[in-house]
């Protein structure tokens, strides 16, 4: 499942990155231990000869808990994505061997969604060859951007271009925050950290005031668009170019989900195979939680989400490899679909997981609510998915306003993208292939019910949103009248687009693998899609997709298939091939001894250093002894 890095005995050998030590650690040293981490990991890459590969896989290894990070999924492509040749070669070498140490600060505290309200200002000043920066109010100053608290010696400001009296839109400068000298902030530079976080909080996001700061107009980063000495604005590309590494983050962020479903599924599913409660029989021997029919309806959704996501993301990356190449080549062609693709991808592996996750957190009864346990800080972890890169629903609605584009094509008799060639058929011509019980056991008939809902959610909201239109109501309003069935239309293409991932990838692969491989591989993506009918039956009802009956038939199989995944559960997340020190849970480890492991982080914790706590000297000494207390 993950390409098995062989460099994980030379990684994990280290102290600095055995895990089980950061409980307890201040933000400070949480932040410290992070850096640290990540310039060993350069080390070692440079030691060991690795890839940029092994180095990737390493940081995956420690759970994305280094240092950086924007630095090397932001910073770096903005500049590879948004700079010119010149640019490139002057900044992209700083950058590399961390001379210069970047963030990517578009949001603020106003604004994070809307950028067209972004209040930031780059002034073009002609007498000095200038742009002049400035955060004009309090809800202007950038706030969030990672990094920008503490380490970034530069930023990727995305402000309005003012020339004149026009405003040109946002467009990416590169602003000096910092001294290299002795790190203290530029004139006219105010910068901070925002504060503890849910999680994350070896992360220094931070904010940034900008007081009239100038820099000189080649720091305008002007692969898209440009400003000539006398002041003209000239736009070589699309203004969407400069959203590009969004969209690559977008990406990231499918695989950052997948990664994180895996612990959290591997740490529920060992801990369910080792744990015995209550017996079935009066009298009985304890069964192994695992075999309760409610634990796997609970855990196995998030050991099918796994897999799907794997090939998902595989899939994703191969189809923004193709885009990003064009692009870069100028041909913007496939910038809607990608973008469309993955602001809905994004949003739902995002979704999914941290549903899941829960779900394996609540799966470990008590000691799911330890630190210990790490299926909850896992989730923590996991949360600002949903919203970094672009919230949720907003990334949604940009889905769903590609399908609506995509549809209007098709009901057109023009091509369409291949995402979604689906929309070209005759909706009207569908017959449900399950006509018996056993054709639920066909994901290709699956699939088949997946597309119909999917094709009839996006027809249902254009038909509504054309009644809306002809009915008087405005744009905007017709769109807000629909958003919530805008969103459902982009859900079901995107678990369509997961369904359709996992069969073909699962088809595949069966050419090449062992039979036993394939059928279990098969089961599970059979499990995948009778589950996601079930948890969404009344959208797959209302689209006629299938009928009661066959509802009937696919919860039967969906509950028979929790049996048959059963037997190689265990096996199935020991595939994920993580490390003890990945996983980093008492629950969890590969040898099963949890309660073993649970007592040795009770033991490592701060407070049992004393037997005797200092508030027994304050307070409980005299209060047990009966004597009166002193005023407190
Ligand atoms: C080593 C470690 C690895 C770790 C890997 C993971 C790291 C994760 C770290 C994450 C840290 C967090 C970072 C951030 O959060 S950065 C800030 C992210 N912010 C956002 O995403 C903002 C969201 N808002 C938007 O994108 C836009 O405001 C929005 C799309 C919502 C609206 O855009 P706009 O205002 O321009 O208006 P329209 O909707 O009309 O769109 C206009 C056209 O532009 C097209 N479009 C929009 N976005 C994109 C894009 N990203 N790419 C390409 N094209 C885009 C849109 O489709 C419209 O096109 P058409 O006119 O043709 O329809
Ligand atoms: C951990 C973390 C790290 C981050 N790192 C960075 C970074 O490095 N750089 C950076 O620039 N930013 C960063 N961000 C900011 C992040 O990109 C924004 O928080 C995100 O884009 C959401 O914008 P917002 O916070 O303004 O939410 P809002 O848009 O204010 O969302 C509030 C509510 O309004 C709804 N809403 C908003 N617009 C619409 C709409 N058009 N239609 C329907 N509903 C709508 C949303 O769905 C949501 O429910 C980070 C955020 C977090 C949490």
């Amino acid at each position: 499942m993950q390409k098995t890095f062989k460099n994980e005995k030379i990684l994990f050998a280290e102290p600095l990155f055995q895990c089980d030590g950061l409980a307890g650690f201040t933000r400070s040293e949480l932040y410290e231990n992070a850096i640290h981490r990540t310039l060993r990991i350069n080390q070692l890459k440079k030691e060991h000869n690795w890839t940029q590969e092994d180095f990737d896989i390493a940081i995956r290894c420690l759970n994305y808990e280094v240092g950086f990070v924007i630095h090397l999924s932001m910073f770096i492509p903005a500049i590879e994505r948004l700079a010119t040749d010149d640019q490139k070669a002057k900044w992209l070498p700083l950058a590399e061997s961390y001379r210069i140490l970047g963030t990517y600060a578009q949001t603020e505290l106003g604004h994070g969604t809307n950028l067209m309200a972004l209040e930031t200002t780059a002034t073009f000043d002609p007498r000095t060859d200038e742009f002049v920066l400035r955060t004009p109010q309090l809800s202007s100053m950038k706030w969030w951007p990672g990094s920008l608290g503490k380490t970034a010696t530069h930023a990727i400001v995305l402000a309005q271009l003012i020339i004149g009296n026009k405003n040109y839109g946002m467009n990416p400068f590169m602003v000096q925050l910092r001294s290299l000298e002795d790190h203290m902030p530029l004139p006219g530079i105010i910068v901070g950290d925002i504060g503890a976080k849910l999680g994350a909080n070896s992360n220094d996001n931070g904010f940034l005031i900008l007081n009239d700061v100038r820099i000189p107009r080649e720091n305008m980063l002007a692969r898209n668009s440009k400003v000539t000495k006398d002041g003209r604005y000239i736009q070589t590309s699309t203004n969407k170019a400069n959203y590009a590494t969004m969209v690559l983050v977008r990406l990231s962020i499918i695989r950052w989900a997948e990664d994180t479903i895996k612990n959290g599924s591997l740490i529920a599913i060992r801990y369910s195979a080792v744990r015995r409660q209550s017996s079935l029989q009066a009298g009985g021997p304890e069964m192994q939680v695992l075999d309760y029919q409610t634990q796997q309806y609970k855990i196995f959704p998030s050991l099918a989400a796994s897999y799907a996501l794997f090939f998902t993301y595989e899939a994703m990356m191969k189809e923004y490899e193709i885009a990003y190449a064009q692009i870069m080549r100028g041909n913007n062609q496939l910038l809607g679909q990608i973008h469309g693709q993955l602001s809905g991808l994004k949003a739902f592996a995002s979704d999914l997981v941290t549903y899941e996750l829960e779900m394996c957190r609540r799966s470990c009864g008590g000691h799911g609510y330890l630190k210990a346990s790490v299926v909850g800080e896992t989730l923590l972890h996991t949360l600002p998915l949903v919203t970094v890169e672009g919230d949720n629903t907003v990334m949604y609605l940009q889905c769903a306003r590609y399908l609506l584009k995509q549809i209007a094509k098709a009901l057109a008799g023009q091509d369409v993208d291949e995402p979604t060639s689906y929309l070209k058929k005759d909706i009207l011509s569908y017959t449900c292939p399950v006509q018996k019980g056993e054709h639920c056991t066909n994901p290709n008939y699956l699939l088949k019910i997946y597309t119909q809902r999917a094709h009839s959610a996006i027809a249902s909201v254009a038909r509504q949103l054309q009644f809306d239109l002809e009915s008087g109501k405005d744009q905007s309003s017709a769109f807000n009248n629909n958003l919530v069935s805008l969103v459902q239309a982009a859900k079901a293409h995107c678990q369509l687009c997961l369904m359709k991932n996992f069969v073909e990838s699962v088809s595949a692969l069966e050419r090449t693998c062992s039979e036993n491989l394939a059928s279990v591989l098969r089961q599970l993506c059979l499990y995948f899609g009778l589950h996601g009918i079930v948890t969404a039956s009344g959208e797959f009802l209302e689209s006629e997709a299938i009928g009661l009956q066959q509802l009937e038939w696919i919860k039967a199989e969906e509950l028979k298939s929790l049996a048959a995944i059963r037997p190689n559960a265990v096996a199935l997340v020991d595939a994920f091939d993580l490390h003890d020190q990945t996983v980093m849970s008492a629950l969890g480890r590969y040898d099963g001894n949890a309660y073993q492991h649970l007592f040795e982080a009770a033991k490592r914790e701060p407070m049992n250093q004393t037997q005797v706590p200092p508030a027994y000297y304050k307070y409980l000494r005299d209060l047990i002894k009966g004597q009166p207390l002193a005023k407190l």
